[in-house]
């Protein structure tokens, strides 16, 4: 029935201030607050509908979803929002689009890699949407490899301008985010040539489309890559192919903060003579002329991947605690066998099974969350050391941010799967709201670093920690606790097989380190106040069965290192069968505590109110399909078949 909590006598179960744990969950009252109103203005208006997305052809959603770019930002415009305002209503619209990439690379790319001038020119124009930016780095041919770009830059100085040219096939862009239909610049990461001589990869602010009709600008061949998996919402997204023909762009719109070029201006009889390189801007000028690589890390043109791999881990306890949320709710209303003398069947949340499998995913939403506050810390900790021109920490951030976007996204990609399985066969419906969420995440194992490329990243990291054991540079920040290896690598010192021929077990070792990352930073999470009725207590239970599963699961490594012995991973396993009985009661409030709207959701098994099968049930009518009782095709196909008029094969 309609208005009645099919759940209440679950909530009402709960053993902690829910109230205080969606504070924790938000990250403070502040956030709370926004979060809470700008979710219900979403969920209240009819113009951010979702619940008809997989009815729509391709051409329908990608129009819809240029509708509601257009209708959000009419709304943020219209109620004055903030910034973060304006970001929590991209988030809860729930609508892969172009705005991703505008909003989540675009500019951030321009505020880390680009001078002082360039984002005075550009930031305002993409703030205020007058431009629409896509980044534009991978290639047909290369994506993970990006020294292996082969898009050129190649300076002119005759006319002070880039020459931005696709010289193969494989060099084409491909798959920028917003590129297909509707940005109308990149910053395209092409080969730097000056002189004849190429200087690595760098960033070009590239226009693409006439800012007057959204023609292609002359050079330029662009378009849409085709459907993507699934019928999923990410074909919302126009990831597109583009190719430069000789595109000239002026000198100033090279991304300038990484590297800088001196060129020598030797003026005689008042004419300026060029040396073959760039004039750096003119307060600048100096006597010398070289290719000069400012004496920032090369590496900060990577700088946006940084950014955007912090934020995915973030969202990573977004994606996975919606898929937590529709599964609990959903086990909490299934009940199936256990009848006793014609009383109700069990809850399938009962089930010792079901629990193992759904609690250490309800225990890692939790444990994404935190390890992404602390992330977001640390992204903006090198960023304010990067402006002093402080590097020291830069190679710790890059492996953290590479390793844990690894992590979390391979674990919350696996555990959308697994809530859809703990969902039986409903979870299989559109209605679950859980293929969906599952075609639109799993790219984020792919996306912003290929998973394991950037385990091979973290890897070499520790491999570098390793090295250096036992000279004076000792290890500090999250890989201290190397110093204890010290000894293992002074007696094993000898035998060094290569980095690649040991990748599968160094990835391995990656890993691990990102998991000892995380259960440390839910450690320290704990060690902060944290207000609220039972909220401390509940978070302790989920901190030890994120730990105590991971142990579960790796039991092998434990005890064949000798970490732990048999005994130890038998307590270890009693003790999470122990937890998970602490945390049942509590499960229905704990993904309460993520305070999702159904609209959010889009999930008739996860509903606030757990009044399911009449949902279910109502949905089926709304198919097309059932537009019509006798369907399209009948009388054209099945009734010939039916009345024998197609000459069957022999039986
Ligand atoms: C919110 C927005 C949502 C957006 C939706 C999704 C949109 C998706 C967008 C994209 O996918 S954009 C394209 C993403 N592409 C990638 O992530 C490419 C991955 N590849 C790389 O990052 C690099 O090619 C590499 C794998 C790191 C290799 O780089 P390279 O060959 O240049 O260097 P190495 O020899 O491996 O390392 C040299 C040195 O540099 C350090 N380093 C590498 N990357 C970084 C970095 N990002 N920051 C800081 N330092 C970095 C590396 O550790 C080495 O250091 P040393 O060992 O020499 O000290
Ligand atoms: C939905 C989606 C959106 C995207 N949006 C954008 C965007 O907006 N802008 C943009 O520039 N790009 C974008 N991309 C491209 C994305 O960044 C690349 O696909 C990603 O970086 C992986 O690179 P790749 O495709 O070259 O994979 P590859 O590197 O070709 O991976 C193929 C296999 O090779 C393995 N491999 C590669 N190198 C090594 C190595 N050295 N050692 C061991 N194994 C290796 C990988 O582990 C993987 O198993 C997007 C991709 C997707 C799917």
């Amino acid at each position: 029935m309609e208005g009645v909590d099919h759940l209440a006598h679950e909530r009402n179960k709960s053993e902690f201030d829910v109230d205080a744990m969606k504070i924790v969950w938000a990250g403070s009252p502040h956030a709370f607050v926004v979060s809470d109103r700008i979710s219900k203005l979403v969920a209240s208006d009819p113009g951010f509908r979702k619940d008809n997305r997989s009815t729509l052809s391709r051409k329908e959603l990608f129009k819809n979803t240029l509708r509601k770019a257009a209708y959000a930002w009419k709304t943020i415009i219209d109620l004055h929002l903030s910034e973060e305002e304006a970001a929590k209503l991209r988030f809860y619209v729930d609508e892969p689009a172009f705005t991703d990439v505008h909003w989540g690379m675009f500019i951030p790319a321009i505020k880390g890699q680009g001078t002082e001038e360039q984002q005075q020119k550009w930031l305002p124009l993409a703030y205020k949407m007058q431009i629409i930016g896509c980044y534009a780095q991978t290639e047909l041919g290369h994506g993970s490899n990006v020294q292996g770009l082969e898009t050129t830059a190649t300076f002119d100085p005759q006319t002070d301008e880039f020459i931005i040219h696709s010289p193969t096939l494989t060099s084409s862009k491909w798959w920028p985010g917003g590129l297909g239909k509707v940005a109308t610049h990149a910053i395209a990461y092409a080969l730097l040539i000056v002189g004849g001589r190429e200087q690595g990869v760098h960033g070009f602010i590239v226009q693409l489309r006439s800012l007057e009709d959204h023609s292609p600008l002359p050079g330029m061949t662009v378009g849409d890559i085709g459907m993507k998996f699934g019928n999923g919402a990410y074909n919302a997204m126009d990831n597109g192919v583009l190719r430069f023909d000789h595109v000239r762009i002026p000198r100033n719109q090279m991304l300038m903060r990484c590297a800088q070029y001196t060129c020598l201006c030797m003026p005689s009889d008042a004419k300026l003579i060029l040396e073959p390189c760039i004039l750096i801007r003119v307060s600048q000028v100096t006597c010398e002329g070289k290719y000069k690589q400012s004496d920032v890390p090369r590496q900060l043109v990577y700088g946006a991947m940084l950014y955007v791999r912090q934020t995915i881990v973030a969202d990573a306890s977004c994606a996975l605690s919606r898929a937590v949320c529709i599964a609990t709710r959903y086990s909490a209303v299934r009940r199936q066998f256990g009848s006793q003398n014609g009383g109700p069947e069990t809850q399938v949340i009962d089930y010792k099974t079901q629990q193992s499998r759904l609690f250490p995913l309800l225990a890692s939403a939790y444990a994404f969350r935190f390890v992404g506050e602390w992330l977001k810390w640390l992204y903006a900790d090198v960023t304010q050391r990067l402006q002093a021109n402080d590097f020291s920490t830069l190679p710790e951030a890059h492996a953290c941010t590479a390793g844990l976007k690894s992590l979390t996204t391979t674990a919350t990609a696996d555990g959308i799967e697994e809530c859809r399985k703990l969902c039986g066969g409903h979870g299989y419906l559109c209605s679950s709201g859980l293929p969906e969420l599952f075609a639109v995440y799993v790219p984020a194992c792919t996306y912003e670093g290929e998973n394991t490329v950037l385990l091979l990243q973290v890897a070499r990291f520790l491999m570098k920690t390793v090295s250096q054991l036992g000279s004076s540079k000792k290890p500090v920040g999250t890989i201290a606790y190397m110093t204890r290896v010290e000894h293992l690598m002074q007696c094993r010192c000898g035998v060094q097989r290569g980095f690649a021929e040991l990748s599968a077990d160094l990835v391995e070792a990656a890993v691990a380190h990102c998991q000892l990352l995380v259960v440390s930073k839910f450690i320290e999470k704990l060690q902060q106040e944290i207000p609220g009725k039972g909220v401390k207590q509940q978070l302790e239970v989920l901190c030890n069965i994120y730990a105590l599963f991971l142990l579960h699961k790796h039991q092998g490594d434990f005890l064949s290192t000798g970490c732990i012995t048999p005994k130890h991973a038998a307590l270890a396993n009693d003790e999470l069968r122990s937890l998970y009985s602490q945390v049942r009661p509590n499960a229905i409030a704990l993904v309460d505590a993520f305070n999702y709207t159904d609209h959010y959701l889009g999930s008739i098994l996860g509903c606030y109110d757990g009044n399911v099968y009449p949902k279910l049930y109502e949905a089926a009518w709304k198919d097309p399909l059932n537009e019509s009782v006798v369907p399209d095709g009948y009388h054209q196909y099945i009734r010939p078949l039916l009345k024998q008029e197609i000459r069957t094969a022999r039986l």
